[in-house]
């Protein structure tokens, strides 16, 4: 959570001698919009509940060399979103941090889904689509065709399934966009919305009457994304100016990047910087326990203190800000409640040697085949810099749950590690006939860790944007809640957050 202090508002936090966090003596508000619209602001406190920042950006850099990851792998450096990160990863000094990967690698060019008890690569290129290739029943190109001629939908969104089975047929819809869909929210595509999950398919059909037209009409950036992945969300977003690192990814055809000491890397860089910023306070382990409404701005209720702001920019959650916001915003709760999130159960396995059957980027199991386990990285494939040093190593990390969490596994807090450690392995054995015991493992519940978009996403976010508006909140959202999950919406919607505050950078 940030709190914006305008110039004049100015309650504040100091840290007692105990380290604690105490009050400063409130001095008086003015009106919100007009302090927080001038660029004069006096002060920003960024609050973070946990002991580190970053959220879901973690890695374990072990003893001997070894980075492994926790959350996010790899960032993708396409669109403005894309540029906007590797801006940034300038900015911090992190160039020579940056492991690309190039459109020709291998973790780029294939990818493998678990069907019906085998590993089958993703069809590319045009052969791939020409060809009848397993698991489907007939060439992808003919799904694709046929598409154009689809009539346009009329509802005001509908599910990811529903949208993809219409237009492309049912069986891509079962398997490739289950997939898609585990692969990247953890989620049912049967609950996710188009419309804010894949606003670009949703939008080609608004504008041009299908899928394929606006791939083929659209800009030449988006053809291009198109053309080096899978799936590509190809929304174009504002301009973004790139950096001499962006500018080199683009020469270079990166389809993902990651850093040295792996992704926790960015926020431990951007805390750095931050605290030698003036103006600037940081603080970690001060969770925001409740908020109330004082004069024009806000009060921030803290574990040992309070902090006051005249404006508040958000970054958790949606449904802690809803559990945080006072009685009087209820309406504005219960809608950010809504938004739900799902977990993941995540295991990090290493072994000796070489042991994958195939190279690539992963596989993905659609849910008809495994409810429970959404797919496994080949991290060692990707980023073999990673590895132990001077060692032959593969790493993997076992992804599982989701949507499908409470089903399968029961609540998240109550979970063994041996029996999440038990599944991996016996998956890996089962998909990837790995029948050695891995030399390491780490294994970590992520509760509530991607949110769902489900079907009407988009009005509840009008509803919440209403209700802020209506009751004149100094109150900005931004985080994975709203408007996309990757590392590269969030960066933006900060960067979008802050702007609305001060005018663009
Ligand atoms: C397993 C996994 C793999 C992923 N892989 C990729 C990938 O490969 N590429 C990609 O682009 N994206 C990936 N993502 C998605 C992406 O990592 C996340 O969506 C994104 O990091 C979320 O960022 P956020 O800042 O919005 O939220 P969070 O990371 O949830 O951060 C919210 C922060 O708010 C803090 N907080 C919570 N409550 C309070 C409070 N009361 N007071 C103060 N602070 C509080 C938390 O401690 C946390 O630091 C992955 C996500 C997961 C879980
Ligand atoms: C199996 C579960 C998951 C895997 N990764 C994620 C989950 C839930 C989370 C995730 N992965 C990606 C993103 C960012 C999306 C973006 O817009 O940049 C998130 C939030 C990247 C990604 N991973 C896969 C795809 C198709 C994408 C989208 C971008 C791209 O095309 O590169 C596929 C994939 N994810 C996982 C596996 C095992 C896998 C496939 C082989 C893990």
């Amino acid at each position: 959570m940030k709190t914006d202090c305008a110039r004049e508002c100015v309650g504040g936090v100091t840290r007692r001698a105990d380290g604690s966090l105490g009050e400063l003596a409130p001095l008086p508000h003015g009106t919100v919009l007009a302090q927080v619209k001038s660029p004069q602001i006096s002060k920003v406190v960024l609050l973070e509940g946990a002991d580190h920042f970053g959220g879901w950006l973690r890695s374990t850099r072990r003893e001997d060399g070894a980075v492994f990851e926790h959350g996010p792998r790899g960032v993708r450096p396409v669109g403005a979103m894309g540029r906007n990160t590797l801006n940034m990863v300038s900015e911090l000094g992190l160039e020579s941090e940056v492991l690309p990967v190039p459109s020709d690698h291998v973790a780029s060019k294939n990818r493998f889904l678990f069907f019906k008890g085998q590993l089958h690569k993703m069809p590319s290129g045009l052969g791939g689509l020409l060809r009848t290739v397993p698991p489907f029943s007939r060439p992808l190109l003919q799904s694709i065709l046929k598409e154009i001629v689809v009539k346009r939908g009329t509802a005001e969104d509908e599910t990811v399934h529903a949208f993809v089975a219409r237009r492309l047929g049912v069986e891509l819809a079962d398997i490739v966009i289950d997939c898609l869909c585990r692969g990247v929210f953890a989620g049912d595509c049967r609950q996710l919305s188009v419309r804010s999950c894949f606003p670009s398919l949703f939008n080609a059909e608004r504008t041009r009457g299908s899928i394929v037209l606006g791939m083929v009409l659209g800009t030449g950036e988006e053809r291009a994304a198109r053309i080096l992945h899978i799936y590509t969300d190809f929304r174009s977003g504002p301009r973004v100016t790139p950096s001499d690192l962006a500018k080199r990814s683009a020469k270079e055809s990166w389809t993902q990047w990651s850093l040295k000491r792996g992704m926790q890397t960015l926020p431990e860089a951007l805390e750095d910087a931050l605290r030698r910023t003036e103006r600037v306070e940081v603080h970690r382990s001060a969770p925001a326990k409740g908020l109330s409404r004082v004069g024009s701005g806000w009060e921030v209720k803290l574990e040992d203190g309070t902090v006051k702001a005249d404006h508040i920019i958000s970054a958790v959650p949606a449904h802690v800000l809803g559990s945080l916001l006072p009685p009087a915003a209820k309406s504005l709760s219960q809608q950010l409640q809504k938004i739900a999130m799902v977990s993941i159960a995540l295991v990090n396995l290493e072994y000796e040697g070489t042991v994958l059957p195939v190279t690539g980027f992963g596989h993905l199991v659609p849910s008809s085949e495994d409810r429970g386990v959404l797919g496994v990285v080949y991290d060692s494939v990707a980023f073999p810099q990673h590895n132990r040093p001077g060692t032959t190593t593969t790493r993997i990390t076992v992804m599982m749950g989701g949507a499908w969490f409470q089903e399968e596994f029961g609540k998240p807090e109550r979970l063994a590690e041996q029996e999440l450690l038990g599944r991996a392995t016996e998956v890996v054995r089962a998909h990837l006939g790995l029948t050695v015991e891995p030399h390491w493992s780490y294994v970590t519940v992520l509760k509530d860790c991607i949110p769902q978009y489900h079907v009407g996403h988009w009005k509840r976010l009008e509803n919440i944007g209403r209700c802020i508006t209506e009751h004149s909140l100094p109150l900005t959202l931004a985080g994975a809640s709203y408007d996309g999950v990757s590392v590269n919406d969030v960066i933006f919607s900060g960067r979008r957050a802050a702007e609305s505050l001060v005018g663009k950078v």
